[in-house]
């Protein structure tokens, strides 16, 4: 059980007060406000709601009706029908709020059980005591509650839900698996230790960095990090539009409000101070950047200064909490095309003075969650810091026999250079026979499709015909294997929609919505299929993502970290074909090489360094063959 089962939630609140008209006669604010279970000698249930002073209310759970459809959000509103009156939660850390929800919910169920013997009654307990902490017990009895038999047997509190959820539940042609599954399965996957000790040390309000070979859950784990944070503060950022979309946050640059970075510092405070930005900027007060490895270390400096100048607080980052995630074996910042406009090469961020300044906690993630194959897992940590043996060559080379195609569904050939993957999936989608279908985006500001097309997986304009290789490019239900990254043929369309076959089965692909976040509070959304065409796809667009089968040729890649990204994307050697492996293909860089090396050593200092592993692990030189 969950350590967060708790029956107590901090946030903001609000309580309404209504007369028989349902008008309002009374309101109180709570901005810090705590919401406590209790109950009485009788075992009725309360929510006790007070602020930091002493203000107290209690409702009546009983009849209460939950409207839960911004939980994700941290938000939630509970109607107390006995009591006439209603409390608005925000600014919930979200994760907190469904525990205490979930919570909330089994008590209940326990306390239509209860009974109370005349004499209790006679006696009239009615002093208050806090409920305690959710046992297994009561988790397995609401279990069995949960899904009734007849709907005429809906217990008498009402969490404003269609259906309950059936774990069994398949995902078939026309009938949408529920998102809420999704989401109460996303939110029910347990953390490993490894996770759970960066979480607790970003929610004890240090400043982390925590890196991890690639599908070590990183974006996972800060997905549980968001979710624990309260969101109205919390600014989950990347480095890349789309590794932001996956994250549901705002791409650094929009977050920062300097435009691309160019120009003096002076200049930059200035767009900084523009008060829609800088509201934002005196908001945060934790900044979460996913993908680190490709935001260049010069932008990061301007950056930490300019916080420092808009919050008017000599703190690194203004005071700022910072939650930086990423590998740096992956992919680098952007050469000279950066953001920077700088001339030179762009700088890793651990190499700036920022980095340094900001005295972050390290941790890293050690458990591969991506791979289950012991000997893939090593080939890929080996590939990671740039070594090659003559066995690795050997095992990648024989890849090239594998058949990873599997009733219809081809593998998706991963190219460095993304011209390259539009080129193949434009002239492979005209070669098929049938007509063509497009699917045009539903964008909320048609003007700004350019940014949308940036900042969503999703381009405007999906042009589709029976037998085209198609990638899912959302969670839509874990259980079932549509996830993001799954792959598929379009066998058909009905009622204008296409028909995908995944390798899970075929599901007829519907519009999602995409929302993206810009600085001042407005939101863009585009509605969509979640697909895209697959026949290819570049090894920078795949970074973040799990791919059911892939194919590559290497030959061509011209950074250090492009062969590990590209190879560690795929599940199994099973499920990945390597063109043309040459050891040449691998190399690590000598300063990431480098940072590793005294990062280890920092940790091993700490005693932080995994049991298990070796410090020599990160002390080879790159390059094939060492
Ligand atoms: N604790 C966990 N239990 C079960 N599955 C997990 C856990 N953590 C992560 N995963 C799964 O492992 C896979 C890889 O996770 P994720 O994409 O977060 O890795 P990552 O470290 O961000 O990888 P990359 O460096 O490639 O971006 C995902 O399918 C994720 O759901
Ligand atoms: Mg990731």
């Amino acid at each position: 059980m969950s350590s967060s089962d708790t029956p107590t939630l901090s946030c903001t609140l609000q309580i309404e007060w209504m007369n028989s008209q349902q008008m309002t006669t009374r309101k109180v604010n709570f901005k810090n406000g705590l919401l406590r279970m209790v109950r009485n000698g009788f075992r009725e249930i309360f929510l006790e709601i007070s602020d930091e002073k002493t203000a107290r209310h209690k409702f009546h759970l009983k009849n209460m009706i939950v409207h839960k459809k911004f939980m994700n959000e941290g938000k939630c509103t509970i109607n107390f029908k006995d009591d006439n009156a209603r409390t608005m939660m925000s600014n919930a850390p979200p994760a907190q709020l469904v525990n205490f929800l979930k919570t909330m919910y089994i008590k209940l169920q326990g306390e239509t059980g209860g009974k109370v013997s005349l004499k209790e009654r006679l006696e009239g307990k009615s002093a208050m005591e806090e409920i305690s902490p959710l046992t297994t017990k009561e988790v397995l009895r609401a279990r069995d509650k949960v899904v009734p038999k007849d709907t005429s047997t809906t217990p008498k509190t009402t969490m404003n839900k269609k259906r309950p959820v059936k774990e069994n539940d398949k995902a078939q042609a026309g009938h949408p698996p529920s998102k809420r599954r999704c989401i109460a399965s996303a939110i029910e996957t347990p953390l490993t230790a490894e996770q759970e000790r960066v979480l607790n040390a970003v929610v004890s309000g240090r400043n982390i960095f925590f890196t991890g070979s690639a599908g070590t859950g990183k974006s996972f784990l800060l997905k549980k990090i968001i979710s624990s944070l309260p969101p109205d503060s919390t600014f989950p950022t990347a480095s890349t539009g789309v590794a932001a979309c996956h994250i549901g946050g705002y791409t650094l640059h929009s977050f920062a409000g300097v435009g691309t970075g160019q120009g003096s510092l002076k200049r930059l405070v200035e767009l900084a101070r523009r008060p829609h930005v800088a509201q934002q900027w005196r908001k945060c007060k934790v900044l979460i950047i996913d993908e680190i490895s490709m935001v260049d270390g010069r932008f990061f400096d301007k950056l930490e200064y300019v916080a420092r100048e808009v919050r008017c607080n000599d703190k690194p980052f203004g005071g700022i909490q910072l939650v930086l995630c990423g590998d740096f074996f992956q992919l680098p910042p952007v050469g000279r095309s950066n953001s920077s406009g700088d001339e030179g090469q762009a700088t890793f961020c651990f190499q700036s003075e920022a980095w340094d300044r900001c005295n972050l906690n390290c941790y890293e993630l050690t458990v591969v969650h991506r791979q289950s194959d012991p000997v893939f897992i090593d080939i890929l940590q080996n590939i990671r810091i740039g070594r090659i043996t003559p066995e690795i060559v050997d095992r990648l080379q024989a890849t090239i026999n594998n058949k990873v195609d599997s009733a219809g569904i081809l593998a998706s050939r991963l190219c460095s250079l993304t011209k390259e993957s539009q080129l193949i999936n434009t002239s492979k989608l005209e070669n098929l026979s049938g007509t063509e279908k497009e699917f045009k985006a539903i964008d909320s500001d048609s003007t700004l499709s350019n940014m949308l097309d940036i900042q969503t997986p999703v381009e405007s304009l999906i042009k589709l015909k029976v037998g085209s290789q198609v990638m899912l490019m959302k969670n839509i239900t874990l259980n079932d294997g549509l996830v993001n990254g799954a792959r598929g043929v379009v066998v058909k369309f009905s009622e204008g929609l296409p028909v995908v076959k995944f390798r899970s089965g075929e599901y007829t692909v519907k519009y999602e919505k995409w929302t993206v976040k810009l600085m001042g509070g407005t939101t863009l959304t585009r509605k969509q299929l979640p697909l895209k065409l697959a026949w290819a796809f570049s090894i920078h667009k795949s970074q973040g993502l799990t791919l059911d089968c892939v194919e590559m040729s290497l030959a061509k890649v011209f950074e250090a970290g492009q062969a590990y990204v590209a190879l560690s994307r795929a599940k199994s050697l099973a499920t990945l074909r390597v063109l043309d492996f040459d050891p040449k293909q691998v190399w690590a860089n000598p300063d990431v090489l480098k940072f590793y090396q005294r990062f280890r050593q920092n940790l091993a200092a700490l005693e932080l360094i995994p049991l298990g592993r070796k410090k020599s692990d990160l002390s080879r030189k790159p390059g094939p063959f060492i």
